[in-house]
């Protein structure tokens, strides 16, 4: 299908949330009241149609936690999951009680080991306790949703015929979890397609995808493709062992490929970034750099040709805009694959955008160097690089200093430099032994620059490894660059601050501007 023969009318896929209950299984992950209720209001603000709030019966918290939620959010439907029997039941009533819409979602296992090992029940028992289960649940509310558990490894006629006994004793929505992660995007549609062909027409065909074989996008985009027309999944994939199926991957699949799907949702895109920090925030669980959407390197270039493409139009190589999910836009990550085109636009982007072609070029061999010792650069390591091209003029220079430190005492640093007029000796205390030296160095010069950004790394190794400090300095509007390096760190940094101090005195520097390099990375 072409972008002419994209459908006007798109299908509706409503998007069920289940990051607070299924995500919140995740190992190691505890949420409390308050997380559970910033998660929840940020999901109501994405726009997700279904907030599956927790599981009730699971503790007295996780009712409240629920309770909370069905109190205080508004727009989504809220939802309490109850297995099918009574207690798990009037617990999720209670806690849904107070939502403006709210749904109980009950469940039971189908599959013949789920049924046998798991429940000790023959089929004919599932059967009833699911129908019981759904028409006590109708006792409390009109929205009941009924799931067959492990229903990928059920036989497809029970689950018609479960299915079918649950739809009459009320439930409105029909879900099908693919509980192990164990479907196939082809099994998936084919089975959607089958129940859709056997169950009432007004039943929501809803699917519920786990990523043990990483393919629960997949999987629940071909549900949609079959039928389903709920998709249950969790902001950043989190959830019980692989993870559920993703919300971002899904929502923005449909909406990137609509012209193939032909389904929309009602998230509003931009807020998906925000939401992923947050869960990630709250739940502990970093995301990782290459995630779609959502990771850090989804909207970053390292390699040249890439990057010489996004410099010259960004959909060269994006198939969407970072901004759409709420990112800044993306990033020129400047390493070993960098090409002339990226590292002219990164030397731009720190003020050096009249840096003439002779010296880029020469610079650039530098820079290739620099990156095969050092992996990724960051902007103070190509400030470093220009600034060591530049003969600073030696008008300070450190002749020897001496630090007094240790536990509960002022640090205080005896420093000496060689000016113009001759050596002169300062001393000055700070709250360490590299800031009382750097204030000793400014009592010598007359200088008081700002501090903005110190990194140290090794750059040799054994005992007596070099140090090398690089510092970023803010005099006035100028942004200056030094490094220096030593076995001794407070040296290396003295040397790095006494460089500043140089470059500041030769009127050096570069204004800093606003480009397109990520902070920190560029
Ligand atoms: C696929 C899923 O994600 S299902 C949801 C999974 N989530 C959770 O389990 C998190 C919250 N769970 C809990 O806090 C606890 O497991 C509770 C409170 C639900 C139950 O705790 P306990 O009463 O101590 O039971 P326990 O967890 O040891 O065992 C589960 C029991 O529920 C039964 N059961 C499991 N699913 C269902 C169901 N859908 N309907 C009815 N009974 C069920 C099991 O057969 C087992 O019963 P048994 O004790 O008679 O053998
Ligand atoms: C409770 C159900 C919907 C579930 O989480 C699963 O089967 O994975
Ligand atoms: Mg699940």
């Amino acid at each position: 299908m072409t972008q002419q023969d994209t459908p006007a009318q798109a299908e509706r896929i409503r998007i069920f949330d289940t990051t607070l209950r299924d995500g919140e299984q995740s190992p190691g992950v505890a949420l409390n009241h308050t997380q559970k209720l910033e998660i929840a209001h940020q999901l109501a603000r994405l726009g997700v149609d279904v907030i599956e709030a927790g599981f009730p019966i699971a503790s007295p918290g996780d009712l409240e936690g629920v309770s909370r939620i069905a109190r205080e959010v508004r727009g989504p439907i809220i939802a309490g999951l109850a297995r099918a029997g009574r207690p798990d039941i009037e617990a999720a009533a209670k806690a849904v009680e107070a939502a403006e819409k709210p749904r109980i979602h009950t469940f039971i296992a189908t599959s013949p080991i789920h049924m046998q090992k798991k429940l000790n029940l023959e089929p004919d028992a599932v059967v009833e306790r699911a129908v019981q289960a759904v028409q006590y649940a109708r006792t409390f509310v009109d929205d009941v949703e009924f799931s067959a558990e492990d229903a990928t490894r059920s036989e497809w006629a029970f689950l018609v015929r479960i299915f079918k006994a649950a739809v009459e004793a009320g439930a409105t929505t029909i879900n099908v979890p693919d509980t192990v992660g164990y479907t196939t995007p082809k099994e998936m549609r084919e089975l959607f397609a089958y129940l859709k062909g056997e169950l009432p027409a007004h039943v929501i065909l809803s699917s519920h995808c786990h990523d043990d074989l990483g393919m629960a996008v997949a999987n629940s985009i071909a549900a949609a493709e079959g039928g389903a027309r709920q998709i249950e999944c969790t902001v950043n994939g989190i959830g019980e062992r692989a993870g559920n199926a993703s919300l971002e991957e899904i929502v923005m699949a449909f909406h990137t490929r609509r012209d193939v799907y032909g389904f929309e949702t009602g998230i509003r895109t931009r807020e998906i970034y925000r939401a992923s920090r947050m869960i990630s925030r709250l739940s502990g669980m970093p995301v990782q750099p290459n995630k779609a959407i959502v990771g850090d390197n989804a909207f970053a270039h390292e390699s040249g040709i890439h990057q010489d493409g996004v410099i010259k139009a960004r959909e060269t190589y994006e198939i969407m805009n970072a901004e759409m999910v709420g990112r800044e836009a993306a990033v020129l990550v400047m390493g070993k694959h960098s090409g002339r085109a990226a590292f002219r636009k990164a030397l731009t982007d720190l003020g050096y955008a009249d840096m003439p072609d002779d010296k880029v070029q020469s610079l650039f061999a530098r820079f290739k160097d620099m990156a095969d010792r050092k992996g990724q650069i960051y902007a103070d390591d190509l400030r470093a690089l220009v600034d060591a091209r530049s003969d600073v003029p030696q008008t300070f220079t450190l002749d020897g200093f001496q630090i007094t430190s240790g536990m509960n005492m002022t640090p205080v640093a005896f420093v000496r430099l060689e000016t113009p007029d001759g050596p002169v000796d300062a001393t000055a205390h700070g709250d360490g032994p590299v800031e009382a030296a750097f204030q000793a160095i400014n009592k010598i010069t007359g200088l008081t620059p700002t501090l903005e950004t110190y990194r140290i790394q090794a750059v040799t190794s054994g005992g007596d490894a070099l140090g090398e400090v690089s510092i970023s300095a803010r005099h006035g509007e100028t942004l200056l660059h030094g490094t220096g390096v030593a076995t001794d760190v407070v040296e290396a940094s003295a040397r790095a601050w006494v460089r500043i101090q140089n470059m500041i005195v030769a009127g050096m520097g570069a204004e800093r501007r606003q480009g397109d390099f990520a902070p920190g990375r560029i």
